[in-house]
């Protein structure tokens, strides 16, 4: 893939831009099986589930900087100056179409981007998330309510404006810091969420939450999930750091009960709606869900559940705690399914469990031109 922001020097974001894809992929493949070798010992491994090259990413996270008629959606490189990056080629298509039209409508609604190097303006940065039926969720972020009500009072015509959207938000983040988004959360249209159709089960993503970032690699995950657990056929399935669901409503099937837990309110409200539809839609039954708000540690160890025979963890770059890996350690769960996107935290918290081993492996390529990889493993008691 070739990229001009690359070549000019403005973004280095994909460090491995240029290295040809075949060796990105092996390159990653060897570091983590390097890594499982170190510490776990020699793994079967699957061969490794690729990925679109360009046009892969679900989401954009973009700065929104400069002056009317100057409006740039990007990033700020290290002295905070304001890089417009809408011609990114890891956008999926769909949503790099929204970003000039995005970029119009912020100048129609006179929203003043916030200056960073000034501490003035209000809106900070969009956040747009793609699903594959082609809908948008927008996410206006704003230093203060200031400009809030020009949005809302937009939101009837935005759909004629961009193409697609379904859900738009305010999100208020106030500090004065390099941060994203803030806790305050206000969805403006009628829709709460954005629906993730999958193929086999349908996701309802709510802004503040969590959704993997290359929805076709997501679905290969799911599904070899699914096969590995299904080759298992647990009757009591945790699933700790569920997010909205995914391997939860993959891993449904008739007299099966699924136990999720997250830490974020709004990811299990998702989690809800979705395997209550799934229950609806699937007349052969596809067993029951609970899906409880907490952290994850605190959950398996305090909601009460029934004990399970298989265990899946989905943590962020951190891994797993201590604790929770000392209590998984001494439950009566058979098997544990570990999805990582950290080979090294993976792999530190393998020695944690030293009464499972490594049945199987398998890398998936969620982030194509950069050295990060999703890593899937069985573990067997
Ligand atoms: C890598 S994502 C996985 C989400 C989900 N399994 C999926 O497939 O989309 C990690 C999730 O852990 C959640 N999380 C972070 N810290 C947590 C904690 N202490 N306890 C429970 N969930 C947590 C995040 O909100 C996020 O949804």
């Amino acid at each position: 893939m070739d990229c001009h922001y690359y070549d000019a020097g403005v973004c280095r974001s994909c460090t491995l831009m240029g290295t040809p894809y075949e060796r990105q992929l092996a390159d990653k493949q060897s570091v983590a099986a390097q890594l499982l070798a170190e510490h776990v010992g020699p793994t079967r491994w699957s061969e490794p589930f690729d990925s679109r090259e360009s046009g892969f990413r679900n989401k954009a996270k973009l700065v929104v900087a400069g002056r009317p008629g100057e409006i740039t959606l990007g990033i700020l490189d290290a002295t905070q100056r304001a890089v417009d990056l809408s011609e990114c080629g890891l956008y999926e298509p769909g949503l790099q179409a929204a970003f000039a039209p995005l970029a119009h409508l912020i100048e129609d609604l006179r929203l003043l981007p916030y200056d960073v190097r000034k501490a003035r303006g209000e809106l900070k940065n969009l956040l747009v998330t793609h699903s594959p039926s082609g809908e948008l969720m927008v996410r206006f972020v704003l230093r203060s309510e200031r400009q809030a009500q020009r949005i809302a009072d937009a939101v009837p015509a935005i759909g004629d404006l961009v193409d697609g959207v379904a859900v738009v938000s305010i999100n208020l983040q106030p500090e004065h810091k390099a941060i994203l988004e803030g806790p305050h959360e206000r969805v403006l249209t009628a829709r709460q969420s954005l629906s993730m159709e999958l193929g086999q089960v349908r996701l309802h993503l709510r802004p503040n939450s969590f959704f993997q970032t290359n929805t076709d690699v997501a679905i290969g995950l799911y599904h070899q999930a699914q096969q590995w657990i299904s080759q298992v056929a647990p009757d009591v399935v945790w699933d700790l750091y569920c997010g909205v669901g995914g391997f939860s409503l993959y891993a449904g099937a008739p007299g099966r009960r699924i136990f999720g837990a997250e830490i974020s309110a709004d990811a299990i409200a998702s989690a809800r709606q979705s395997a209550s539809e799934l229950a609806a839609s699937e007349s052969g039954g596809v067993g029951s869900f609970t899906f409880a708000a907490g952290d994850a540690a605190v959950m398996a160890r305090d909601a009460g559940w029934p004990g399970p025979d298989l265990v899946i963890v989905n943590p962020p770059r951190r891994g797993i705690d201590a604790r929770l890996a000392a209590d998984l350690e001494s439950s009566g769960a058979s098997f544990l399914l570990y999805s990582s996107c950290n080979p090294v935290t993976l792999a530190r918290d393998l020695t944690r469990l030293p009464s499972f081993h490594v049945e199987q492996a398998r890398l998936f390529d969620m982030f194509p031109q950069t050295g990060h990889s999703e890593v899937l493993v069985l573990l067997q008691r």
